[in-house]
């Protein structure tokens, strides 16, 4: 942990519009399936972030080439796809903490057989991957821990797929069955592939994302409801062409929330009604919350008041921006309960425990439980300093709590390792900064 921080003055109103970073869930699927699709793809504003340059890197560890074009209107990434045969059969690579390129990574190499070894950031080593790797091995690849079992660092051997049927667990994080599916065609040679999904699936609107991609990518997966996946044989990627990233909802959530909370109106360009990312429900959240919310097909935008209902939801199918919300709820009329978000506790850091502790600094009466988090706003909100657990999303969310009519002028909240919102955000404060008025 650095010892740089940043201070933000207290403002009371917020106006503008944002034009957001690329999608990071998008972004990182779209490289792994340009590099196993046949042909070239143009990949139109990959978002450039810490989590996407793990996946830059590591595919040209890999061998896969690509290029960065610059263009007036943004940045071309063309890819140069290998048609599931890596060129490097052997490669160490630094994963960071990205979750979105270590899992569906480890299921390619897993597949594909060589002699890789994968590992991360500390707190890398410490989220899960063993439902991943058992649902590998048990179909015939052969994937070793280094480190703890279950965890990585992970050395990938060669090994052969012999079954035509996988399990994987959906309850930990929905990043293994995404990362299966996205394999499944090198798998489904001859055979078909079907998926079963053991337990309730979490974060179902990631494999929305994944199965919208892969179709994108000429793949038709068959599904039966949330409980199983059916690839036929035979299927091969093949390059979209081009294909365009859109801008990262998750991202988005942080001004939309300052417009709801100071006002507003904000803007946020790059996302809209048709987006293909389960976070622009967030949006839909805040109007539960009183906020108004108008979209178009390539923004959202949001202004109230500044007087939010308390609000108490199942917030399963948003976690990331859910935390969002718990920072909204500091502005609302009473109590409320964010559920079903057990997830939080598996991911940059155990976000339940980060979020209660740094919300009690700021005067809240905080709850949590293995799987909510209850929150009572205070009276007045207290000027503090924020730890940030190397968790992006705990920067840009407590950036918010710089937004207080109610504030003494001059108060200044101080947000500690500001530079870790460079995982999937690397401008946020200069963009927090041009919205405060
Ligand atoms: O597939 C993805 O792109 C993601 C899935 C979610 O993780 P879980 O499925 O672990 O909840 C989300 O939190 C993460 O930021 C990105
Ligand atoms: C959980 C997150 O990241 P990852 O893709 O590493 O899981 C996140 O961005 O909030």
């Amino acid at each position: 942990m650095t010892h740089e921080y940043i201070d933000l003055q207290t403002v009371a109103h917020v106006q503008g519009a944002v034009r957001l970073p690329g999608s990071k869930s998008i972004s990182n699927r779209i490289l792994l399936l340009s590099a196993l699709s046949q042909g070239d793809v143009a990949i139109v504003d990959l978002l450039a972030s810490d989590d996407t340059a793990v996946m830059l890197a590591a595919l040209r560890s890999l061998g896969v080439q690509w290029t960065e074009e610059k263009t007036a209107t943004g940045t071309i990434h063309h890819v140069k796809g290998v048609a599931g045969v890596l060129p490097n059969k052997s490669a160490d690579l630094f994963m960071g903490n990205a979750g979105t390129a270590i899992r569906p990574l480890t299921a390619a190499l897993a597949v594909i057989g060589g002699d890789y070894t994968l590992h991360g950031v500390p707190r890398m080593h410490e989220r899960p991957i063993g439902d991943l790797v058992d649902a590998l091995n048990a179909a015939g690849t052969n994937v070793e821990y280094t480190g703890n079992p279950g965890f990585p660092p992970l050395h990938i051997k060669q090994g052969k797929i012999h079954a035509q049927r996988l399990s994987v667990r959906g309850d930990v994080s929905s990043q293994f069955l995404t990362a299966l599916l996205m394999v499944a065609p090198l798998m489904a040679r001859e055979h078909a592939i079907t998926i079963d999904v053991i337990g309730e699936l979490i974060s179902k609107p990631y494999i929305e994302i994944t199965l919208n991609l892969i179709r994108r990518f000429g793949v038709t997966v068959g599904q039966n409801g949330w409980e199983s996946f059916t690839i036929e044989p035979g299927q091969v990627y093949q390059s979209p062409g081009a294909i365009h990233v859109e801008g990262d909802a998750s991202s988005a959530s942080y001004f939309l929330a300052a417009g709801a909370i100071a006002g507003g109106p904000v803007r946020v360009e790059g996302v809209g009604k048709d987006s293909i990312q389960g976070d622009v429900r967030f949006a839909a959240a805040l109007e539960q919350m009183g906020v108004q919310i108008t979209m178009g097909d390539n923004w959202i935008e949001a202004k109230s008041n500044g007087v939010l209902k308390a609000i108490d939801a199942d917030f399963n199918h948003i976690p990331d921006a859910a935390m969002t919300i718990a920072i909204a709820a500091l502005y609302a009329d009473g109590t409320s309960t964010l559920r079903n978000i057990a997830s939080w506790r598996v991911k940059e850091t155990d976000r339940i425990a980060a979020m209660a502790t740094e919300l009690r600094k700021v005067g809240a009466i905080v709850e949590e439980g293995s799987d909510y988090i209850k929150v009572t706003p205070p009276a007045v909100i207290t000027p503090a300093t924020i730890d940030t657990y190397d968790d992006h999303r705990m920067a840009m969310c407590f950036s918010l709590v710089s937004l207080d009519g109610a504030a003494r002028k001059g108060n200044v909240m101080r947000i500690n390792d500001p530079k870790c919102v460079g995982k999937t955000f690397p401008e946020y404060f200069a963009a927090f900064a041009a919205i405060a008025k």
